[in-house]
């Protein structure tokens, strides 16, 4: 599990996020929406611990992680795929999941998770599509074998199908029961269908927040409408 309490973060003197507290259950999905700029990115940054907190904790299975760097908080189960379906371009999509593992046994299940993968391997990561660089990517983290996965906007700019696919995992790695999810998203239908509850955010602070599903997307848009 997950948890900010409270928390108060931002950049030199520009605070952007103001007493946030969300909550990330054992096994659940939880999105994070909110217009271009409202501190989503900075929330998910702060989990992870790459921007510090002035006031309020990380929590992670209850113990407080504050204090702790990034690697300290990824040996203990937390896993962060940044925005931007980040890859080493040069390298192969083989030779960047190796950069984590080369147990040809853990490849095998990422690649069951993310079977368009397959036929890719061989092939320079900077030469894939974006859906394609964004599943790597996703894939790469699954090998560090997170508790908490932090998905940021995993739908930007990938085509309909893909979004779908990447849909399906983030349901079937929570079905799984092992494995939480919070994610960042603009994309409110993909986010409320992936996900078991959302925060809105506006201007550093949480403003709605509720349980996912179809039925919340009414109540999502009016919320980022104010
Ligand atoms: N490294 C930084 N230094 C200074 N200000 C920053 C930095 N990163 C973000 N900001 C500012 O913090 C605010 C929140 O940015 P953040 O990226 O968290 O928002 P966001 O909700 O993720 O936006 P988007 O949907 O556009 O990605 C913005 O005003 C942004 O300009």
């Amino acid at each position: 599990m997950l948890e900010l309490r409270g928390v108060t973060a931002g950049y030199g003197r520009t605070m952007v996020l103001d007493d946030v507290s969300i909550e990330v259950p054992v096994g659940g999905a939880v999105a994070v929406m909110g217009h271009n700029g409202a501190g989503k990115t900075t929330l998910l940054r702060v989990a992870v611990g790459l921007v510090p907190v002035r006031t309020g904790s990380v929590l992670l299975d209850g113990q407080d992680v504050t204090p702790l760097r990034p690697s300290a908080r990824v040996k203990r189960g937390l896993g962060y795929v940044p925005q931007g379906q980040q890859s080493f371009a040069h390298m192969t999509t083989l030779e960047n999941l190796q950069l984590i593992t080369t147990a040809r046994s853990a490849i095998d299940e990422v690649l069951d998770t993310f079977p368009a993968l397959r036929g890719l391997l061989s092939r320079r990561a900077g030469l894939l599509s974006g859906g394609q660089r964004q599943q790597l990517a996703i894939a790469r983290t699954l090998l560090t074998r997170p508790r908490m996965l932090i998905l940021d906007e995993p739908t930007e700019g990938i085509q309909p199908n893909v979004v779908t696919e990447i849909e399906g995992v983030i349901s079937g790695l929570t079905d799984r029961g092992d494995l939480s999810v919070l994610l960042v998203e603009q994309h409110v239908g993909f986010a409320l269908r992936a996900t078991g509850s959302y925060y809105v955010l506006e201007s550093g602070r949480v403003t709605s927040r509720g349980e996912g599903g179809p039925a919340a997307i009414d109540a999502v848009r009016a919320a980022m409408a104010v």
